[in-house]
């Protein structure tokens, strides 16, 4: 049975976990099972369930935190990552008990570690031996930054790319004109 999955990427405050929640009931509203895994080490709280959760290997305060490593929050958020690509059996075990489950990854924020990781983290023999189709979502606020952003992701992973620009209903409707241009 095939698996499919979203990973959604974006900057910081774009709107990942909003997202993730609004398609948790959708899928709930359309009776469609749906489910979350939390791939941000430095992620604070969620408003939906999540099935596996990244911070049960590795969580970014404790990386901050041990005098031997001294990283900052991104230095200790590329740390976690690497923690993450080096154990992946984690994600593999976690995985394991789903069959014909819709996933969707909540990953982090910064944009350069789709480029150093993702790659190799979601692999194409991971995506044919797991058989997902993964379709990943890229949100922007910074216009010409978040499209270059989603263009490194696109590159990189090889993957179907959804871009969704998020929080459009805070534009003016002179804005909103602007962009539909
Ligand atoms: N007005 C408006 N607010 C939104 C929209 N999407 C998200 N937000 C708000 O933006 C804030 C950040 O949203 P999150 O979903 O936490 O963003 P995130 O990308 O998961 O954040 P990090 O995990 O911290 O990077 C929250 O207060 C949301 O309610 C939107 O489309 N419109």
């Amino acid at each position: 049975m095939p698996r499919y999955a979203q990973l959604v990427m974006g900057p910081a405050g774009s709107g990942k976990s909003t997202y993730c929640a609004t398609m948790v009931q959708h899928c709930e509203a359309l009776n469609r099972s749906v489910q979350v895994i939390n791939l941000d080490p430095a992620a604070e709280h969620f408003n939906y369930s999540v099935m596996a959760d990244i911070r049960e290997l590795i969580e970014v305060d404790d990386v901050m935190e041990d005098d031997s490593l001294r990283f900052g929050p991104n230095g200790g958020l590329v740390f976690c990552m690497e923690y993450f690509a080096n154990n992946f059996d984690w994600l593999e075990n976690c995985l394991g008990h789903v069959e014909d489950d819709y996933i969707l990854f909540d990953c982090p924020v910064i944009c350069r570690l789709y480029k150093k990781h993702s790659s190799s983290l979601f692999s194409a023999k991971w995506r044919k031996e797991k058989g997902c189709g993964l379709v990943s979502q890229q949100f922007n606020l910074e216009f010409i930054s978040g499209i270059l952003a989603a263009l490194s992701a696109m590159i990189s992973l090889e993957i179907p790319q959804v871009n969704i620009m998020t929080k459009m209903d805070l534009l003016s409707k002179k804005a909103k004109k602007e962009i539909e241009k």
